[in-house]
């Protein structure tokens, strides 16, 4: 009996281990087709993307463009990403090499089929950012800002489009207005008086410093203060503690800006799949996010508690922006998102446009022009702010004081830092135009007398050569010259739009009167009192000049290494 149930059982197994070697064999052989069919439809996409780009476009200026290949080995020779310097060097050599033109296009199918215009004249830059009767709040912004979601949020006003957006911007305005700001003075300034004492302890010491560290910190413990209201002390903090320790937030926000990849620097489809790095993203995302949660559900509690303690004028940016709503748990998400925007788009800006401006103060060593502006400012900051080489701070924490002087008593400050946002503009922008269909009409650009279609490109306003372009700015446009921005008929001659370090029209930056705030209380805290001295990449004895590279945002080259004195 027992032989016979034996041989039943083998038979039913083998029958079982055989139907299930069929099921796979037949779920591998429908695998196998849906990825053929796939790929096939993919290469089709490709080729025909490839075929419309090389068909249309033609009367926008490009480099020759190879029949396959398009501008990808002039782009690759120029603009790749590992050669150490930002793509705008290599677009103002493409655009010398094509005489100059309004706009010119990089073909870079087949690799991408949605190829781009560069342009450097300023009519056609406001035409990606002015409204218009298609676009109501300009163009919307380009695919490229994707991987930036997990530093900035989903829903974050940086990508957010159409009336999502609007409804953001308009809950947010009034913290980021003038008179709001001005408020909360007090918070800037006590955090530039930590800044400044950093700088003279390197100086007592005479040790070679990254400043961009210094600075980075500055504009986090600002924007964090003025956001929600919360300290995290980036300037007290020594690294690996606290916040600054490896599970802290500070390090969580530093270590996920290197990981993202970089908008401006290309795909980067290795760095993309390697598990290591999707996983280091999605924990310090994580964490990130709770911690900026819990910092705003505390926030919150302690706001309905003591709702009446503090009148609104100093209330933080956020706290203003959701007064008076329901703290639904999707309302705090949403505003986390917009915290992690403000930290992103308003520190290593910042931090860059400080670190150029010292750069601009440390030439006064060595050139005699950069001296007599040096000279200039000083006087200014003497008439202001008095005698002391280090008065201005104390002189601005007066009630009232900062809003006064800062607002129009230091107009060469105002145009110095004016002209290192010219000279070295920290970020851009770039929109797409949606390809002509039913819904939406083709877009036409005149580029050099030629009425181009330009619909179905990403558009680069390419600041680097709109604020050097000699045709608008005059023979000087290289040269750094504060000066000019005191020529009321030079400045009422620019075309609109012509200095755009802010980008312009309703997309523009939310937090420029912030930043300029920041430039000038730094300029009258560092200018008499101290100098600065470049170490490396000085343009000095065939040394080059420290140069931008692309990090998210474009930045110094080397940190902006620096020695520090303090001035007799
Ligand atoms: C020198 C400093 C700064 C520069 C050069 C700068 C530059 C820019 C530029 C060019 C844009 C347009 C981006 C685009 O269209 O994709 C922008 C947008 C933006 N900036 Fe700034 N920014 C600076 C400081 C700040 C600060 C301090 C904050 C706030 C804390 C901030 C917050 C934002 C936000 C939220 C947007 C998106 C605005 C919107 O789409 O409505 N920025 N910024």
């Amino acid at each position: 009996m027992a032989k016979p149930f034996v041989f039943r059982v083998k038979m039913a197994s083998q029958t079982f281990i055989s139907s299930v070697l069929s099921s796979i064999y037949s779920f591998r052989i429908v695998f196998l087709a849906v990825c053929g069919i796939y790929i096939t439809y993919k290469i089709c996409q490709i080729v025909y993307g490839t075929y419309h780009v090389r068909q249309r476009f033609d009367d926008i200026p490009s480099l020759p463009r190879h029949w396959i290949f398009g501008n990808l080995k002039a782009m690759g020779e120029k603009c790749n990403p590992r050669s150490g310097r930002h793509a705008d060097y290599g677009f103002e050599e493409i655009w010398h090499e094509l005489d100059r033109p309004a706009a010119f296009m990089v073909d870079l199918a087949p690799v991408d089929v949605r190829s781009f215009l560069i342009v450097a004249e300023p009519q056609i830059a406001e035409s990606a950012t002015q409204p218009s009767n298609d676009f109501k709040y300009s163009l919307p912004k380009s695919d490229a800002m994707q991987p930036l979601k997990p530093l900035i949020g989903k829903e974050s006003i940086i990508t957010a489009e159409d009336e999502e957006w609007r409804n953001l911007r308009k809950r947010f305005n009034r913290g980021f207005a003038p008179a709001h700001l001005h408020n909360l003075s007090p918070l800037i300034i006590s955090k530039t008086q930590i800044f400044v004492k950093r700088i003279q302890d390197a100086a007592n010491t005479g040790v070679v410093v990254q400043l961009k560290d210094y600075a980075q910190d500055l504009t986090t413990d600002i924007i964090t203060q003025l956001a929600i209201e919360k300290d995290f002390e980036s300037q007290s903090i020594p690294e690996g503690q606290s916040h600054k320790s490896a599970t802290g937030i500070l390090t969580a926000s530093r270590i996920l800006s290197r990981l993202i990849a970089v908008a401006g620097q290309g795909p980067d489809p290795i760095g993309q799949l390697d598990p290591v790095k999707r996983f280091q993203r999605w924990y310090y995302e994580r964490l990130f996010d709770r911690e900026l949660y819990n910092v705003l559900e505390q926030k919150l509690k302690q706001e309905q508690l003591q709702p009446k303690k503090r009148d609104v004028a100093t209330k933080a940016i956020v706290q203003l922006a959701i007064a008076d709503m329901d703290p639904t748990p999707a309302l705090l998400r949403n505003t986390v998102a917009q915290i992690k925007s403000f930290l992103f788009a308003g520190q290593d800006t910042t931090a860059t446009m400080i670190q150029w401006l010292c750069y601009e103060l440390s030439k006064a060593n060595h050139d005699p022009r950069s001296k007599d502006i040096l000279r200039k400012l000083e006087e200014e900051h003497t008439a202001v702010f008095g005698a002391g080489a280090f008065s201005a701070l104390e002189v601005l924490s007066q009630p009232g004081q900062a809003e006064e002087l800062l607002g129009s008593k230091i107009p060469y400050t105002t145009a110095f830092i004016k002209e290192t946002l010219r000279l070295h503009p920290p970020a851009g922008t770039a929109r797409m135009i949606p390809e002509a269909s039913s819904t939406s009409p083709p877009v036409y650009a005149d580029i050099d007398g030629k009425h181009a279609r330009i619909d179905g490109l990403r558009v680069y306003n390419c600041q680097w050569l709109i604020h050097r372009n000699e045709k608008y700015w005059g023979p000087d446009a290289h040269i750094f010259n504060p000066d000019r921005w005191l020529d009321e008929e030079y400045i009422s001659n620019l075309p609109p739009g012509s200095w755009r370090p802010f980008e312009r029209g309703p997309r523009n930056c939310i937090g420029q009167e912030l930043a300029l705030l920041e430039a000038k209380v730094v300029m009258a805290a560092v200018t008499r009192g101290l100098r600065f001295e470049k170490v490396g990449n000085t343009g000095l004895n065939g040394e080059k000049e420290v140069w931008g590279v692309a990090n998210v945002t474009t930045v110094p080259c080397d940190g902006m290494t620096m020695r520090f004195h303090l001035r007799e």
